[in-house]
């Protein structure tokens, strides 16, 4: 019998066991770094000369995984793979495919830590945002597949004597997933899972950052009976292949998490009618974001810093939802950045596959440099108050990065960092600090501290954000409580892990019979 969904939980990590248990599968994946992991097309494993380096952002020498790159033939012979599939997966009832998903989730849950240690080493993500990470992908594979058995039933449409009206949901056809570094096993999951769940075959492309992971979910869904063909894995440079994906005239749809860049190009290339094209494609675009916490005059002053420190810090606001501005009432300005210096200077910046820290590395190199870009542009527009270290020298660390008195339309508040950097800004009243909220071109997350249950009430309906949260922080959204997608320039607000999701990528179809 299936129970109903229920959130999966995160580790206590200060229980000695679980600690010494999550040290144990460091050691256990650290044995198994620097192998080769092959492309995999129509359930066949193909070993290419040409190789994706997987290091650790955390130390730079160590070889997290060699991983073959797809070519353009590659990308050909698995969509002439998954339009086979097609054919059969698409007949398998809603059941039959969640069940599959429901043998992933449970190998996953057996090997959490496994699971969680090679995010460590993969993207040097710390052990509790890392445990996060995967407690979100096995909950994504029970949630859609519960949710598509429901989606299956259709919906209720009216009859008339004589007329008997159906209206059910069906797959589209194969289609394109291509998912960012930074929840690099959540997001490949749960991108990757809800359209085959949906009946779609999937070519999965994984960002060049985080191969390796990408792997191991594919190899959990084949463990867990998913047909040749359904899954393909084409990691590879996205100069080389991301166009031609996005392009090729048999992709009904692309479901795309990333940067505002890609994403928009993705979006306009994906319009164009190729030859050969018999459908009009699907594009689920969730893209970057730049948000706000509002502190009001009369908050919870401790709960405020906690929210900021948390949502500008966690994963060295390496997230989408992260925190990169905090917008302060005049009367509390002070106070509110007082607090949240103190908070930061107990922070610990470190290698998680080595020990348990608040802040790991940076993803890579291009990351640091951009990151160190803005800590200087900082330094121009406000005064640095907190941090501003970076070193490189055996992994790319940036430490927790306050700045305060910056103007809400200085490139510090208006251009997406993705690092450990949030600004601080004065204003004067509530209207002040929603027009200051609401002056970026994204619309992803943000929040609102604040016991003025009349402002409240306003910024339900005027901060214009896809999540919006009140007295506590911006990130963290979890499956089946908070959908998550954004709003204006942060994408098409797909709402994953939410009750809308699966259709994207499902055709609805009306069958009136006459009797
Ligand atoms: N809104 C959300 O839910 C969400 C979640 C996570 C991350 N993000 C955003 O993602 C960004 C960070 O991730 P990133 O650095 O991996 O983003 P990115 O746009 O650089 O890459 C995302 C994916 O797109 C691929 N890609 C790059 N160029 C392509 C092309 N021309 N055609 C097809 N694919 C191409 C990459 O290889 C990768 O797999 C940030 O902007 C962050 O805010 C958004
Ligand atoms: N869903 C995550 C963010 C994903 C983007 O990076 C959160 O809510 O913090």
């Amino acid at each position: 019998m299936v129970l109903p969904f229920k959130h999966e939980p995160f580790t206590d990590f200060s229980i000695k066991q679980n600690r010494e248990e999550f040290e144990a599968a460091l050691k256990k994946v650290k044995g198994q770094l620097g192998q080769e992991y092959p492309l995999i097309i129509n359930g066949e494993k193909i070993y290419t000369d040409d190789k994706l380096i997987s290091y650790n952002p955390g130390n730079k020498k160590e070889i997290v995984g060699k991983v073959s790159k797809a070519t353009k033939q590659h990308v050909d012979q698995a969509m002439e793979s998954a339009e086979k599939a097609f054919k059969t997966w698409r007949k398998w009832t809603a059941v039959e495919r969640a069940e599959i998903l429901y043998r992933a989730a449970a190998i996953v849950r057996r090997r959490k830590h496994e699971f969680s240690a090679w995010l460590a080493y993969d993207g040097n993500k710390p052990w509790g945002q890392a445990d996060a990470d995967t407690a979100e992908g096995i909950d994504f594979m029970e949630y859609y597949a519960r949710h598509m058995i429901e989606l299956a039933k259709g919906k209720e449409i009216n009859d008339r004597v004589g007329e008997e009206n159906t209206y059910f949901y069906q797959a589209m056809g194969p289609g394109v997933t291509i998912p960012p570094w930074n929840f690099a096993f959540a997001i490949v999951a749960g991108t990757t899972v809800a359209p085959i769940v949906a009946g779609n075959p999937v070519l999965l492309k994984p960002s060049e950052n985080t191969p390796v992971i990408a792997y191991k979910l594919v190899e959990v869904l084949e463990e867990a009976g998913l047909p040749k063909g359904v899954l393909s894995f084409l990691p590879g440079d996205p100069a080389e292949i991301g166009d031609y994906l996005v392009d090729h005239p048999s992709t009904h749809f692309i479901n795309f998490t990333g940067s505002r860049a890609t994403g928009t190009r993705i979006i306009e290339r994906a319009s164009k009618v190729q030859e050969g094209q018999k459908h009009l494609k699907r594009v689920v675009a969730e893209m970057g974001g730049k948000d706000t916490i509002i502190v009001d005059d009369n908050a919870d002053l401790d709960v405020a810093a906690e929210a900021i420190l948390y949502s500008a810090f966690g994963f060295s606001g390496q997230k989408c939802s992260a925190c990169s501005r905090a917008v302060i009432h005049k009367d509390v300005y002070d106070e509110v950045l007082e607090k949240t210096v103190k908070l930061a200077e107990d922070i610990t910046v470190g290698n998680p596959a080595e020990e348990d820290v608040y802040m790991g590395a940076v993803v890579n190199q291009k990351q640091f440099d951009k990151i160190k870009e803005y800590i200087e542009i900082g330094k121009n527009e406000g005064e640095l108050v907190f941090g501003g270290e970076a070193d490189d020298t055996e992994g790319y660390f940036v430490h927790p990065t306050i700045f305060k008195d910056i103007d809400p339309e200085a490139r510090l508040m208006q251009e997406e960092i993705f690092g450990p950097v949030v600004a601080f800004t004065k204003a004067n009243d509530f209207d002040e600090m929603l027009d200051i909220a609401n002056n970026t071109e994204y619309g992803l997350t943000g929040a609102v501290i604040s016991n003025n249950r009349e402002h409240l009430n306003r910024a339900r309906y005027d901060f214009d954000v896809g999540n919006l949260y009140f007295n506590r922080g911006c990130t963290g959204a979890i499956v089946g409580y908070q959908p998550f997608g954004g709003f204006k320039m942060s994408g098409t607000d797909s709402k994953a892990g939410g009750p809308d999701y699966l259709q994207h990528f499902l055709e609805a179809k009306t069958l009136s019979q006459a009797f």
